[in-house]
This record gives structure tokens, C-alpha cells and sequence, in this order.
């Protein structure tokens, strides 16, 4: 399990976020909403130590007692961005091939190319060009989840995946997020999309109001 408790997120001067404590049991699968510049992205970016925001936080986990363990272990957490870069040069299916090899999980790489055609329907030519260069909004997010896929993490941080794709495309989504959500397998989603929201069923929801975080718990974990 994972506990974050009280933690305030600033940017510079400006408060963002204050005194948030949030819970994730393991195979969980929550979703956070709020209105748009409340501070989701922050907060995710903050748990995954991407940005210099400053924080004071105290997190604790069972087996990990007094250590960050995600930020040491990279290997076992994902995070999906809302802004994919594209970065040209480098061949998607190089760097995943690069992803694949550093968490090394005992699935060869090409067992998880053939996971992936089971999951989703992806082109393979796309595979085949620069990370994410000329990439549609829509696609760029389907190869978010490859990477996931790919990444094969332990916890993932999705940053609104959603966004931007069509009807098909995100009832795609809830199925390869519910298809990938296995026990031991815990997702925190940010979404504004009540479609995902109702397609995945979450078992929490945390909504962020006035800088707080309001916990709507279904199961009640031991
Ligand atoms: N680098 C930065 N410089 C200045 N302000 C920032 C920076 N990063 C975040 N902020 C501010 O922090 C606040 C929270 O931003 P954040 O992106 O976390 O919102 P959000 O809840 O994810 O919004 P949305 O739903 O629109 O994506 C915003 O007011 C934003 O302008």
C-alpha cells in the first residue's frame, strides 16, 4: 500500500496543492477529477518526482518503510503524460525495445509485441517512426499505453489518457486499462471524461476542491 499524507505541492511561491494525504491499495484502481488548473498534473508529477516542485511529504508503505521506493525503483511505475513529446531521432520500437530490456520482467520483447496486438489494434508501420513525430493527439495516447504495456509497471500514473480520442478509441482504452489492471496492479487516472469514468467503475474516487482531496472509497480495504 501506498500512503501520502499531507503533502503540500508549490510552484515557486504559489501554493498549488495543500495537505493531501491519498491512499492506493495494491490492484486498485482509482481516478482523480477536479477542474481544470486544480492541480492533478502537479500532483502526479510531483509522486513520480518529475518536476522541482516543492513539497514536504511523508510516505510510507509496508514492505518500503521510510523510502520513496517508486522514485528509486523506477522500473516499477509509469507515467502517461497529457502532453506526449515528440521526439525526433529516436525509433518508437528502439526505445521500446530499450524500455522493454531495463524492466526486465522475464517477458521477452517480442512476447510483449504479441500482448500488445492481443490488447489493441496497432499499426505496425507506426512503430517504425520517430516518437510521436506527426503523430495524431489520439495516437500519440494509444502509444502512451504501449509503452505502459511494454513498461509492464506496478503502479501507473495516467495524466488524463483520454483526452482528445474519439468514442471507439476510449472505450478502447477503459478495456485495455481493465484488461491490464491486475491484482497487484495499482492505476491513479486523472480524467475530466465521465464515459471512462463510468466504462472503468473505479474503486475510488479522489476529487481535488479547493486544493483538497475528497475520497469516494467503494471497497473497503483490510
Ligand atoms: N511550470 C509552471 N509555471 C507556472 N505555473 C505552473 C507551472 N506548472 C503548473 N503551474 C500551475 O499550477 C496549477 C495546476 O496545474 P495542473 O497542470 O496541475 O492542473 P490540472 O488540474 O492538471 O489542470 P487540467 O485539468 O487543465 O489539465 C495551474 O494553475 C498551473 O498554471
Amino acid at each position: 500500500m501506498i500512503k501520502i499524507k499531507h503533502i503540500n505541492i508549490n510552484f515557486k511561491t504559489k501554493r498549488i496543492l495543500s495537505n493531501v494525504s491519498l491512499r492506493l491499495f495494491p490492484g486498485e484502481l482509482c481516478i482523480m477529477i477536479g477542474e481544470n488548473g486544480i492541480g492533478k498534473t502537479c500532483f502526479i508529477n510531483t509522486l513520480s518526482n518529475m518536476d522541482n516542485y516543492t513539497h514536504q511529504d511523508w510516505i510510507d508503505d509496508k514492505q518500503h518503510r521510510g523510502g520513496m521506493w517508486w522514485r528509486k525503483d523506477r522500473s516499477t511505475v509509469f507515467v502517461g503524460f497529457q502532453h506526449p513529446v515528440e521526439i525526433p531521432g529516436i525509433i518508437y520500437i528502439h526505445f521500446l525495445r530499450l524500455i522493454s530490456k531495463r524492466n526486465n520482467t522475464g517477458n521477452t520483447f517480442t512476447n510483449k509485441l504479441q500482448k500488445l496486438n492481443k490488447f489493441m489494434d496497432v499499426d505496425n508501420n507506426m512503430l517504425y517512426r520517430p516518437m510521436n513525430v506527426g503523430f495524431s493527439g489520439g495516437e500519440k495516447r494509444m502509444f502512451e499505453l504501449i509503452q505502459m504495456i511494454i513498461t509492464e509497471p506496478s503502479l501507473c500514473f495516467l495524466d488524463e489518457p483520454d483526452s482528445g480520442l474519439d468514442s471507439k478509441k476510449t472505450t478502447s482504452i477503459s478495456k485495455i486499462l481493465l484488461g491490464f489492471n491486475i491484482s497487484n496492479r495499482t492505476f491513479l487516472v486523472v480524467t475530466h471524461n465521465p464515459k471512462l469514468l463510468n466504462h472503468l467503475s473505479p474503486d475510488s474516487i479522489y476529487n481535488l476542491i479547493n486544493n483538497k482531496v475528497i475520497c469516494f472509497r467503494k471497497k473497503c480495504y483490510a
